[in-house]
């Protein structure tokens, strides 16, 4: 599902984000990418949405070979993944129900698919009675609940997360690591990258520690490992 042979990317300034990384994740993985500030982990993330090339090495996602894509294939690569980040990205003037339809519209899903998926994503995070409301109208856990929402609408293998926590307080930030868990329960896999202590603790999967660059651990039920 993701491979990676050697990889590592070296950014134009000459800083060495990551260094001969070799990795894989499985169909149905729950992954945690932890390690200290300036490791590697948002490069690492990066490159799986091809937001980033690796300057050496293989990656493939999803069966694609990441660095040789067309450009006019990187929708396809996109289609594939749900990313979620630290600071939501929803669309202000949008409400919740436009913000979620919004990732099946530009893929051109009919509209009657578009209203069952959406109404189904919302009831899987509990947001449905919010469906006419405005991002600047929920709480930071609602706004992260429809970034989810929208993340998986379209049905992706994998869901990628930068930090999705990192914004929440520790009830909230539960909330949401339970909606993980059932999507992964589901079968998609998840990779996430993070600084929470109390849920990589708690969730007892897959961690990958990076340390300058460099895969430091790589344990089944792991523990964050660090000082929070
Ligand atoms: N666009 C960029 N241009 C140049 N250097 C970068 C860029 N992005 C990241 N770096 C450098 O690459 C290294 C890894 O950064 P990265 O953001 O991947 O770390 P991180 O583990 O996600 O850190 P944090 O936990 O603080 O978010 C750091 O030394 C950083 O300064």
């Amino acid at each position: 599902m993701i491979h990676m042979a050697g990889v590592s990317k070296i950014y134009s300034n000459g800083s060495v984000a990551l260094s001969d990384i070799n990795v894989a994740i499985d169909k149905g993985d729950f992954v945690f990418i932890v390690g200290p500030s300036g490791a590697g982990k948002s490069t690492f993330i990066k490159l799986l949405f091809r937001e980033e090339l690796p300057t050496s090495g293989e990656l493939s996602v999803n069966g694609r070979n990441v660095a040789e894509l067309e450009p006019a294939e990187v929708p396809y690569l996109r289609r594939g993944l749900g990313i979620v980040f630290q600071d939501f990205r929803l669309l202000p003037n949008k409400t919740v129900y436009d913000n979620v339809a919004f990732a099946m519209e530009v893929i051109e899903s009919p509209r009657r698919e578009i209203q069952k998926r959406v109404h189904h994503v919302l009831d899987l995070v509990g947001l449905r009675h919010k469906a006419r409301t405005y991002p600047g109208h929920l709480s930071g856990g609602e706004q992260q609940r429809v970034a989810i929402a929208r993340a998986i609408v379209n049905n992706p293998t994998i869901v990628i997360a930068d930090e999705p926590t990192g914004n929440l307080d520790p009830d909230t930030s539960w909330e949401i690591m339970k909606i993980f868990e059932r999507i992964n329960k589901a079968g998609t896999t998840m990779v996430m990258a993070t600084h929470d202590k109390m849920v990589v603790d708690a969730m007892k999967k897959r961690v990958i520690a990076i340390e300058q660059g460099r895969i430091a651990r790589d344990q089944e039920g792991g523990q964050y490992g660090y000082e929070s």
